[in-house]
């Protein structure tokens, strides 16, 4: 892993990679789904996952028999993480409000869950039950009546029985075995075996990312969550071994994550790379990691702390590790991170899976002005404005000076209308 000087390191993340080749891929698959329908999902899954289905839906025995294919401590601990998902996305909970004046108006804002959710389950790289969870459980607290997943089967139809259970566990009814393109075709556009949905939420690999960039506007979506990213803080009390593990928890993702630490120790900066070094060894993801850290990992040497923060600012990370000694005096000053870590023992992991908070995160710099998925991502809301008619009377003029400035006659002319028939009868 190279170690260079702060100063030198460029963020070399190319933001205009050329994607044409993939775009023209994903408009093709889409279309086909949208003329198609469920004829051209099945073509497309025989094309991508070289399965050939006559169900698009997760057969019924397929959930029986996926809890003999897993181990009793998978269930317990998804079970626990369930509820501590669900108990941190209920204090997210948003009520509607009102504000009423004392001239009668009441202004407020009404909140409302979306009727129909696509959840997305990645399941190409890895399959990933923790994402069924962080997107469905949100989507369940915000009072969604109507969830829907799709997640990509292996060539036999079959979907991976982590992911099967966790949907189980979920009380989760409607969910197909189709992936990439075609699933996010399928949701927007509907197909006979699949209602369209009001919004897709959930990550993916390039394909399913350029087909919810494309159906943007048909439907809403969640992000566009790129590979997965990670920058630890250390200072020189942190521990190599600890360091180099976590950095190494999201190289395994995809040959193109990202992982940087940033440390004022350059002692610290050269026993980390040995502690990599010695540990991506035994990966079985080892080529995925490899890769990863080859191609964006750095270790970046700074001239104390403070400089450490600024770096980890300018690059906005998906996750951020504050390994040092004081990690709390530290948390003022990050302003741009998806998730923070503090301290040796809060591992990236243990928000991956397990504490509450969603893994559903902002990547590649977009931390700078992007969320974690969220209630917020499963509600909309409506204004409420009613003017009684001595708030209308008191507010009149100024209301059409502002429309006739703006030369919208009929706008002015709607409250001049009112004034001429109620003016002086106020009660
Ligand atoms: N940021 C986050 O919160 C987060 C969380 C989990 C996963 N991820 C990311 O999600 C991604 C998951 O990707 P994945 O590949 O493992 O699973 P995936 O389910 O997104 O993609 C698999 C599907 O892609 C389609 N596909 C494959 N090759 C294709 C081709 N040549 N043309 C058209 N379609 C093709 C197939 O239909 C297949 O079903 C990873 O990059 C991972 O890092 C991000
Ligand atoms: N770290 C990923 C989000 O960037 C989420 C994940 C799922 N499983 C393990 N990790
Ligand atoms: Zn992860």
């Amino acid at each position: 892993m190279k170690v260079l000087p702060a100063a030198e390191y460029r963020l070399d993340r190319d933001q205009t990679e050329n994607l044409t080749e993939q775009r023209e891929a994903v408009q093709s698959i889409l279309s086909e789904v949208r003329a198609k329908g469920d004829a051209a999902v099945r073509d497309l899954t025989k094309r991508f996952d070289r399965a050939e289905l006559d169900d698009l839906r997760i057969p019924d025995e397929m959930y029986e028999s996926a809890y003999a294919q897993v181990t009793p401590a998978f269930v317990e601990a998804l079970r626990e993480a369930i509820v501590n998902i669900r108990v941190y996305h209920e204090a997210q909970k948003r009520t509607s409000w009102m504000l009423p004046s004392a001239d009668g108006s009441l202004l407020g804002q009404i909140v409302r869950p979306l009727k129909r959710v696509g959840v997305y389950v990645p399941g190409g790289l890895a399959p990933l039950p923790s994402t069924a969870l962080m997107n469905v459980i949100p989507a369940q607290v915000a009072g969604v009546p109507e969830i829907v997943v799709t997640t990509p089967p292996d060539a036999e139809g079959r979907v991976h029985p982590g992911i099967l259970v966790a949907l189980k566990e979920l009380g989760i009814t409607e969910a197909y075995r189709i992936g990439g393109a075609q699933a996010i075709g399928a949701l927007a556009y509907g197909t006979e075996t699949i209602r369209p949905v009001d919004k897709i939420t959930g990550p993916g690999n390039v394909y399913v990312a350029l087909a919810k960039q494309a159906v943007y506007g048909l439907v809403a979506i969640d992000m566009i969550a790129g590979p997965s990213d990670i920058l630890v803080i250390a200072d020189e009390t942190a521990d190599p071994d600890y360091v180099a593990a976590d950095l190494l928890s999201q190289a395994e993702h995809d040959p193109m994550a990202q992982s940087i630490c940033v440390t004022p120790s350059h002692d610290l900066a050269m026993r980390v790379a040995t502690a990599l070094v010695e540990q991506i060894g035994k990966l079985p993801r080892r080529e995925i990691a490899e890769a990863a850290i080859r191609g964006q990992g750095a270790i970046l040497v700074t001239k104390d702390l403070d400089e450490a923060v600024e770096v980890a600012n300018r690059i906005a990370p998906e996750h951020l590790e504050l390994m040092v000694a004081q990690p709390t005096e530290w948390l003022g000053r990050i302003e741009n991170a998806g998730a923070i870590f503090l301290g040796p023992y809060s591992t990236e992991p243990v928000g991956d899976y397990f504490a509450g908070p969603n893994h559903t995160l902002p990547t590649y710099g977009t931390a700078r002005f992007s969320s974690p998925l969220s209630l917020d991502d499963f509600v909309k809301k409506s204004s409420v404005i009613q003017y009684g008619k001595q708030a209308l009377l008191a507010n009149g003029e100024k209301i059409i000076a502002l429309a006739e400035t703006e030369g919208l006659d009929a706008h002015a002319n709607a409250v001049r209308i009112r004034l001429q028939k109620e003016g002086g009868s106020i009660q």
